[in-house]
């Protein structure tokens, strides 16, 4: 039962948890046993259309037999060699195919890794300390991305996490997402590395960049001689095969990716022009390594799950589905907004307009977690926090399964 396993787990993590989005389910997380296509199965015996896909990694659904099969035969072979393989190859090659702006990459364990790396490679390369972010987006769990963070350090009232250095958060520069004009000023006045984005937010809910945002970031930063850098773990092989690079068309000096490219095993990269990136050891001067970089396990289910992706016309399919929900989610008549970008969406209540986290920030979130604690009693599983994504999977492609979506939505939509 998952209530006496939440009793234990209090025990030994703090907060119940190993991340902390995860103890934001009300009352109590329920604890999965499997899961299969569309589906997550929990160990109180319940079914649920997942909605939140490991944040967004699976996005052919739960344990596709592909996948499984690609990671079952590099098990066979042996998973860890601290030797480079093929398979690293193979999946450099897809990325850079549908990325061209990633010429050269480096394979890392976590979109936190790639972020991180990605900023330091920055400052090595410029010779310059600062970095701009935008207010709510997450760069992952690091010290220089915890400053005015989106997603659970939102969620959990710490955007700015305490046990950051004062040193490290004066080379930290924040600006309100969508606003270039700040952007322009910081630029002009201080010597900034990088400027690092999500193309679209996916950590304050969801927040599409208005148009020229990207555009004029790409300007703005090549006439300061900025880097511009991508975080694309999320829109990375989501909204197009080439990301929001592809989608916007903006191109980024550096790209963080992360999530799909691992098919839902731990997964970080970073990427982008062969000068830069050729500055990171052994090549050049600016440390990265890691015992379990490349690993052939999440090389393998990558690169299966981008293989499916070129066969099977995915992110059209999800966008469908996304479509479909949304399309049901307008009837509700409580007052609400809902921002979606092709396969990725969310909904905000008792607001007009939610264009940066500030705006995010004033949704009615206790009525978001009405109404998602209600998809959970009928059988549909939204993200737990206002601040993440719903997305949807190629699994969640059938009639099925997008009409018992919308029969869950319509039975959960009283709310006060
Ligand atoms: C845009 C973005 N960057 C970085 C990260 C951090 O990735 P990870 O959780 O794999 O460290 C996330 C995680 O959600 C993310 O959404
Ligand atoms: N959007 C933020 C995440 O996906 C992170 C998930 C986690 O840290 O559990």
């Amino acid at each position: 039962m998952s209530s006496e396993l939440w009793k234990e787990a209090l025990r030994y993590f703090p907060g119940g948890v190993n991340s902390p989005v995860r103890a934001a389910v009300k009352p109590y997380p329920f604890y999965v046993s499997y899961g299969k296509g569309a589906y997550i199965y929990t160990e109180d015996g319940n079914s649920l259309i997942d909605y939140v896909l490991g944040y967004g990694p699976l996005i052919l659904g739960h344990a596709n037999e592909y996948v499984k099969e690609k990671v079952i035969e590099q098990i066979e072979k042996g998973w860890l060699f601290g030797i480079p393989s093929r398979v690293e190859i193979e999946l450099a090659k897809k990325i850079s195919l549908h990325m061209p702006s990633i010429e050269k990459i480096r394979f890392v364990n976590s979109g936190t890794e790639a972020t991180m790396n990605a900023i330091r490679l920055a400052r090595g390369y410029t010779k310059r300390d600062k970095i701009l972010k935008f207010n709510g987006n997450y760069h992952g769990a690091h010290d220089y991305a915890l400053v005015d963070a989106g997603s659970a350090a939102s969620e959990f009232g710490v955007p700015n996490s305490e046990g950051i250095p004062e040193e490290v958060l004066k080379t930290v520069i924040v600006c309100e997402y969508n606003d270039l004009q700040c952007v322009e000023k910081k630029l002009k006045n201080e010597d900034v590395a990088a400027v690092i984005v999500e193309p679209v937010m996916g950590n304050m809910g969801v927040i599409p960049p208005e148009k020229d945002f990207l555009k004029g970031l790409r300007e703005i930063t090549s006439t300061y001689n900025t880097l511009l850098i991508f975080d694309e773990v999320i829109t990375g092989f989501r909204l197009s095969m080439g990301g929001a690079q592809e989608y916007f068309g903006v191109t980024a000096d550096l790209t963080t990716l992360g999530k799909i490219i691992g098919g839902g095993f731990p997964i970080g990269a970073f990427g982008g022009k062969r000068e830069i990136m050729d500055m990171l050891t052994p090549s050049g001067k600016v440390f990265n390594a890691g015992t379990f970089n490349a690993n052939p396990i999440s090389m393998s289910a990558g690169l299966a799950t981008l293989e499916v992706m070129e066969r099977e016309n995915v992110i059209e399919k999800t966008t469908y589905v996304a479509e479909k929900v949304t399309e049901e989610l307008e009837r509700i008549k409580y007052p609400h907004v809902i921002n979606r970008v092709k396969n990725m969406f969310q909904i905000f209540f008792g607001v007009e307009k939610v264009s940066n986290a500030t705006e995010a920030r004033r949704a009615k979130k206790e009525v978001y977690l009405q109404f998602q604690i209600n998809l959970m009693k009928n059988g549909v599983y939204f993200p737990p926090s206002q601040f993440e994504s719903v997305f949807t999977s190629l699994a969640h492609y059938d009639d099925n399964i997008i009409s018992d979506t919308i029969l869950a939505i319509k039975k959960s939509s009283e709310l006060s």
